[in-house]
């Protein structure tokens, strides 16, 4: 019991709430249940219940779970009291908890960690769930939900065994090799070593995870006055960058995070760019963070004069609406920010634009530990293929399979399993 302390803590959110599920895990959850509510309710099936604290006072009245161990989220025995929202009733039952034996407050992280901790889930699955908390758009919910669910994991399980029987091919020629008629390797076995290494490399390449929170740059660029502030605003939809006929109205860099189409993009409004000597000075030093900001862009909105915008810019002629507009022939769209007129195809353009770069919506994608892992296992495979000598191929096999385990968790960490689950609130 005092290794294994059974916790609790509220995991609906924030106080106050229509509902508090207030969770307890761990050998003492049943008793703690029944202590507050009297009974032991039907495994698996909610019930109304009055709780009461150790004095018998009447605390809230609440729907029941009880989950008995170890088919349960965190493989562990498991309750969960849905009580009204309110911070005195959430803090009454949370006071009620601690004053039992064996109990206390959750860590944050600290229920999936114990469902890592049980092999109910893998590292990598762990990761996904903390991805699907903070997952702002439906691009990141849908990656996110993949991983969690396993998807990543099993491609792993998958590579993991392949190697396994690799590695069993070139012990079996360890194992023969005084035997006169040791033959070596077959000629396919270098061959599945190289179509498993490029497989890698192609998970490799594909957008890494992390980009979803981030969101896909665009930078809005060109000289002052040109409706880049109107246009952000426009785009993000808030009136975020003061905008005004004054030339130089923007100096520093704004940013703005929002979902375009279910897209996550990252909006960014400059400075207008022009000689640094008509500019004054806090305008020069604006000036530089633009073409800063310039140099990360993912794209480039380009609403200056023809060609002279970063080569691979979208240009955008702006202010359509202004009488004496002149349609320009070079420009990829036509807008008026200020109308509306030609935004909606701005938008379905920018949307197919970052999905290409961005993670597939559903499809497993890496983080940056998981890339390093990956590597890892990609360049033994490619040493494994440069060899001949069959004892140093099976090292590397070997050190290709740790990378694997690394990557799901199977041998983990202290250090990096307290970065995971801290990333998680209270209550998950
Ligand atoms: N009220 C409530 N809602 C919740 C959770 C929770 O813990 N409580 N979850 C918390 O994360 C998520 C659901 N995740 C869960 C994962 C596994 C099991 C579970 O009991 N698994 C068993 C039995 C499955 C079954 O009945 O088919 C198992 O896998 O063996 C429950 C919830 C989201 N919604
Ligand atoms: N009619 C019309 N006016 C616009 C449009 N877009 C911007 N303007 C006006 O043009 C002026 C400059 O707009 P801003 O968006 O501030 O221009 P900017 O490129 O951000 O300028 P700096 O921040 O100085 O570099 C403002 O008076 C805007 O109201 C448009 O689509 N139509
Ligand atoms: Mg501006």
């Amino acid at each position: 019991m005092t290794d294994n302390p059974t916790i609790f803590a509220l995991s609906s959110g924030t106080v106050p709430s229509a509902i508090g599920v207030i969770r307890v895990s761990g050998p003492q959850a049943g008793a703690a249940l029944a202590a507050l509510a009297g009974r032991m309710p039907t495994a698996r099936r909610a019930s109304l219940a009055r709780l009461r604290d150790g004095a018998g006072a009447l605390l809230d009245e609440a729907l029941v779970l009880w989950f008995p161990g170890p088919n349960t989220a965190t493989g562990e025995d498991l309750a969960e009291m849905h009580c009204h929202g309110g911070r005195a009733v959430i803090t009454a039952v949370e006071g009620a908890l601690a004053a039992l034996p064996g109990l206390r407050p959750a860590e944050p992280g600290e229920f999936t960690r114990r469902a890592f901790a049980n092999g109910r889930i893998d590292l990598a699955e762990a990761e996904g769930l903390a991805d699907l908390l903070s997952a702002e758009t439906e691009l990141a919910r849908a990656a996110a939900l993949a991983n969690a669910g396993g998807a990543l994991s099993r491609q792993v399980e998958a590579w993991r065994e392949r190697v396994l029987v690799l590695s069993a091919e070139v012990e079996g020629v360890l194992d023969f090799s005084d035997e006169e008629d040791a033959s070596g390797l077959p000629e396919c076995f270098t061959w599945n070593i190289a179509a498993l290494a490029e497989e890698l490399r192609t998970w490799l390449a594909r957008p890494r995870s992390e980009r979803l929170g981030e969101g896909f740059r665009v930078v809005i660029a060109g000289p002052p006055n040109a409706g880049k502030s109107t246009l952000f605003n426009a785009l993000v939809e808030s009136e975020a960058a003061i905008t005004s006929p004054i030339a130089g109205t923007t100096r520093d860099v704004i940013e703005r995070t929002v979902a375009i189409g279910g897209v996550p993009f990252t909006l960014v409004d400059t400075a207008g760019l022009r000689d640094a000597a008509v500019a004054d000075a806090i305008e020069a030093i604006g000036i530089d963070r633009a073409k800063g900001a310039l140099a990360r862009a993912d794209l480039v909105l380009w609403l200056g004069p023809e060609g002279i915008g970063p080569h691979d810019a979208w240009e955008i002629a702006a202010q359509a609406d202004r009488p004496g507009f002149t349609p320009k022939d070079s420009a990829r769209f036509t807008v008026s920010a200020m109308k509306g007129e030609g935004l909606s195809a701005l938008k379905t353009a920018l949307v197919d634009r970052a999905r290409a770069a961005l993670p597939k919506p559903g499809e497993a994608a890496l983080n940056a530990r998981q890339h390093a892992r990956l590597g890892e296992a990609a360049a033994a495979l490619e040493a494994a293929k440069a060899l001949s000598d069959p004892l140093l191929i099976a090292e590397e096999l070997r050190r290709a399979r740790l990378a694997f385990d690394r990557l799901i968790g199977r041998a983990t960490t202290e250090d990096m399993l307290d970065t995971l689950f801290g990333r998680f609130c209270i209550g998950k």
